[in-house]
């Protein structure tokens, strides 16, 4: 069960920020994005359920889980193999699974959403989910480019809607965009920041914009990758290399959109392309398009730009 703290700001005693303090977490989605995300809550002593429409994705993301939590055991507890098993085991301990959402949200502190990039998909889950979930439970969207006062609009709960936007690798990527709309009340605002950090993670504060501050400059330079790539001014090889060993990036363009999806970046380029139809710049990717149709999703499915495995 959640409580409330009182936070007493040093420097202002008279100015108290209260806080539900998230130990119940339900993550809708099992896919990279929500297995990320339950392993880095669990592994930071929250209990988890994560929620899935399909039993055989539950257990591939229990599966992917437990392996990721050995990778990380492997530097964290170098010198100490019985500590890490130990830290495994606790982890493990801390998550469940359900097909169902309905039937688990009843002592769940925070609903976290990470499903598919459509609004109707996402408003129908919280609409629905806002009928059944306690009325302390905060409800929170992972997506990516999508307006959280939109998702939020399904509920009747728009004071406890905020956005926290976690990163792919999530249990390796430090930031968590923390998102609040003109509704969110500050007591729900500073519960998500709380809970990130809780994660381990840095936060940012956003407001509810268009691809809150990381996907508002990624964007535009991905599609820019792309367009350089269709138009044959260099190969997606080149572009890959020339912006790791020229900008010390991780990834190229092409390597970071299979590693996201490209299923996911589609749903993104259409859903701006509807919100702008007249700006040129979210004109459809005929490369985008035909990998899409044909199934490949980048490195999820084995190929994309790239051929993997
Ligand atoms: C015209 C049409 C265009 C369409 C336009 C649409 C545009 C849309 C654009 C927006 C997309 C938004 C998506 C989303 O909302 C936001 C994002 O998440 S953006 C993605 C952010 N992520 C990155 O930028 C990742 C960059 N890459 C990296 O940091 C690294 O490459 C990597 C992924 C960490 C992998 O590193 P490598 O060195 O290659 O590989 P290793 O396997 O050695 O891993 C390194 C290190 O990390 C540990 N590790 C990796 N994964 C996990 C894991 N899942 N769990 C735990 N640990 C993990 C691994 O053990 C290694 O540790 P070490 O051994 O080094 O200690
Ligand atoms: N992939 C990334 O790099 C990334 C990074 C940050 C945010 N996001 C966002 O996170 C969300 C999920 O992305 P992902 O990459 O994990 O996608 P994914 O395709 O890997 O996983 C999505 C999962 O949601 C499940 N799902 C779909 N509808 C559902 C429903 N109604 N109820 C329960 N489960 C349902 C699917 O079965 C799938 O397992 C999206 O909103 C995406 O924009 C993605």
């Amino acid at each position: 069960m959640a409580f409330l703290t009182h936070h007493i700001c040093r420097g202002l005693s008279s100015s108290a920020v209260r806080h539900v303090v998230i130990k119940n977490v339900t993550i809708i989605g099992g896919g990279q994005m929500g297995a990320g995300i339950a392993q880095v809550a669990a592994s930071t002593g929250h209990a988890v359920t994560l929620v899935d429409t399909n039993e055989d994705i539950l257990k591939k993301a229990v599966k992917g889980i437990e392996g990721n939590l050995k990778r990380v055991v492997k530097k964290k507890f170098a010198d100490k193999p019985e500590a890490g098993e130990e830290f495994i085991g606790k982890a493990m301990q801390n998550v469940s699974t359900s097909t169902d959402a309905g039937s688990v949200v009843q002592g769940t502190d925070l609903v976290l959403e990470a499903i598919v990039e459509n609004l109707k998909v996402k408003q129908d889950l919280f609409g629905g989910l806002d009928k059944l979930a306690p009325a302390h439970t905060i409800f929170a969207s992972n997506t990516s480019s999508l307006s959280i006062t939109d998702i939020a609009s399904s509920t009747n709960r728009l004071d406890r809607f905020g956005g926290l936007h976690f990163f792919n690798p999530v249990p390796v990527m430090r930031l968590v965009e923390v998102i609040a709309t003109s509704s969110t009340s500050q007591e729900t605002f500073d519960s998500l920041l709380n809970f990130s950090k809780m994660l381990g993670k840095t936060t940012v504060s956003c407001k509810d914009t268009p691809g809150f501050m990381v996907n508002r400059l990624l964007l535009p330079y991905i599609l820019d990758a792309v367009r350089m790539y269709e138009r044959g001014d260099g190969s997606k090889e080149d572009i890959d290399i020339a912006m790791k060993l020229g900008c010390g990036y991780p990834m190229g363009p092409f390597e970071l959109s299979d590693y996201v999806g490209l299923d996911t970046m589609k749903f993104i380029m259409d859903g701006w392309s509807a919100a702008n139809p007249d700006n040129p710049m979210f004109a459809q990717s005929e490369v985008l398009n035909k990998l899409v149709s044909e199934g490949k999703f980048g490195k999820k499915t084995g190929e994309g730009f790239y051929k993997y495995k």
